[in-house]
């Protein structure tokens, strides 16, 4: 392991990286486009949820283990038959054009150097072949949003992923329209009606071939009337089982009989999210969903998770609940929006050598004996 006072050293003389989620955040308020930010900042209603997902992690607190060999960290895990060197994703956030002109090509560069899977929004503001071209060795998925008005283009966003090399879906289902969102009513911003997220279909074949014409009005209308799915059920999942090999992931589940229909239909994984409060206020945090979720799945297929982690710790006490990995959504997108490409490696980075103490002092030397750690909620 590398030597901490010589790490703190390092990292105290990068002065134009913030230390904590909240300074990136008001970095990012102060880059950003003031519509754009609240866009990207809220959460849907009074924002119950959004705060609560943060609050929620700390009323759970570990009992860490002592004496055991911590000088060696191994933080790797094993997903879907590939190694990954930890147990990070990068969330689906679309439109990243929003915070920096290079958009998801820097965030896919900064994950391939991490070695870390970019999850690529349906809503992207580049295409997912653009993405896998500037980050080729990087692991990625694909973050699909169903289309109820032509499932065809979801089929064939699918098939352009597997010929891109994305190695997994995750379909979206807390999404079936968009969230009652204040914050941009109040702005009146709209970023998908101002383009920001039609990188996927301007490349789409069954997209551009079911246009009545190419002008922007035509495409922006197109798309909006595409994302929205209230129509989704069960089924799709049993439609797409049958369009790909890939792995299928449902992400936006938070109730335990929900998990049970995921097994029931054979899907490959779960992520633990309420889409960080950006959806249906007035729902549980998600850390507080994810040990019943655990429960109800029983070790069979792997539960990922998402909304509200911040630091290390909230990683680990994710990690100490059962989930096999962990999502992070703002605070990459506030590293992209401050410092590009270098911003989302910085705040990767730090997250990483964060999670490695908390778990040497944890007395965690291998992730996947996580669950040695007692936590306990309410102390
Ligand atoms: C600006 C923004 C855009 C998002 N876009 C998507 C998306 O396109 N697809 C998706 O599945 N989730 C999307 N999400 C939800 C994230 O994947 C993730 O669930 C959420 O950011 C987790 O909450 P946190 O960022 O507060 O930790 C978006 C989130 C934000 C903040
Ligand atoms: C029908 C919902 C579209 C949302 C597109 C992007 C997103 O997920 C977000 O949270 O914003």
């Amino acid at each position: 392991m590398q030597n901490r006072d010589k790490l703190i050293q390092d990292i105290s003389q990068q002065e134009e990286f913030p230390f904590r989620f909240e300074d990136w955040e008001q970095k990012a308020k102060e880059t950003m486009e003031e519509g754009a930010f609240a866009y990207v900042y809220h959460g849907a209603g009074s924002e119950e949820t959004y705060y609560r997902n943060q609050s929620a992690f700390k009323k759970w607190a570990l009992i860490p283990r002592m004496l055991r060999d911590v000088s060696q960290i191994d933080m790797s895990i094993h997903l879907f038959g590939k190694k990954y060197t930890t147990p990070f994703l990068l969330a689906p956030i679309g439109m990243q054009k929003l915070a920096n002109g290079e958009g998801e090509l820097a965030t896919a560069k900064a994950a391939e150097s991490l070695d870390i899977p970019f999850i690529v929004s349906t809503v992207s503001s580049y295409s997912m072949e653009a993405i896998a071209n500037v980050a080729p060795k990087g692991p990625k998925w694909f973050q699909l949003y169903w289309s109820s008005h032509n499932t065809e283009l979801s089929f064939s966003m699918v098939e352009r992923a597997e010929n891109a090399g994305y190695e997994a879906i995750v379909l979206t289902v807390d999404t079936v329209m968009a969230g009652w969102r204040i914050g941009d009513m109040k702005s009146k911003f709209s970023p998908l009606s101002l383009g920001y997220g039609k990188g996927n279909y301007m490349e789409d074949p069954i997209f551009l071939d079911n246009l009545e014409n190419h002008e922007e009005e035509t495409i922006l209308e197109s798309i909006l009337d595409n994302i929205q799915h209230p129509g989704l059920t069960w089924d799709a999942i049993a439609q797409l089982k049958k369009r790909t090999k890939l792995p299928i992931l449902i992400k936006g589940i938070l109730h335990p009989e929900d998990a049970k229909l995921a097994l029931e239909y054979s899907v490959d994984g779960l992520i633990v999210s309420n889409h960080g409060g950006r959806q249906l206020d007035g729902v549980i945090a998600s850390i507080d969903a994810l040990p019943e979720v655990i429960k109800a799945v029983d070790g069979k297929i792997p539960v990922l998770f998402d909304s509200g982690v911040r630091q290390g710790i909230d990683a680990v006490k994710a990690l100490a609940l059962g989930a096999k990995a962990v999502l992070i959504g703002r605070p990459y997108y506030y590293g992209l929006a401050v410092h590009g490409e270098k911003g989302v490696r910085n705040v990767m980075e730090r997250l990483i050598q964060e999670t490695e103490v908390t778990l040497a002092l944890s007395g965690i030397s291998q992730l996947s004996d996580v669950s040695n750690i007692a936590i306990k909620k309410d102390l």
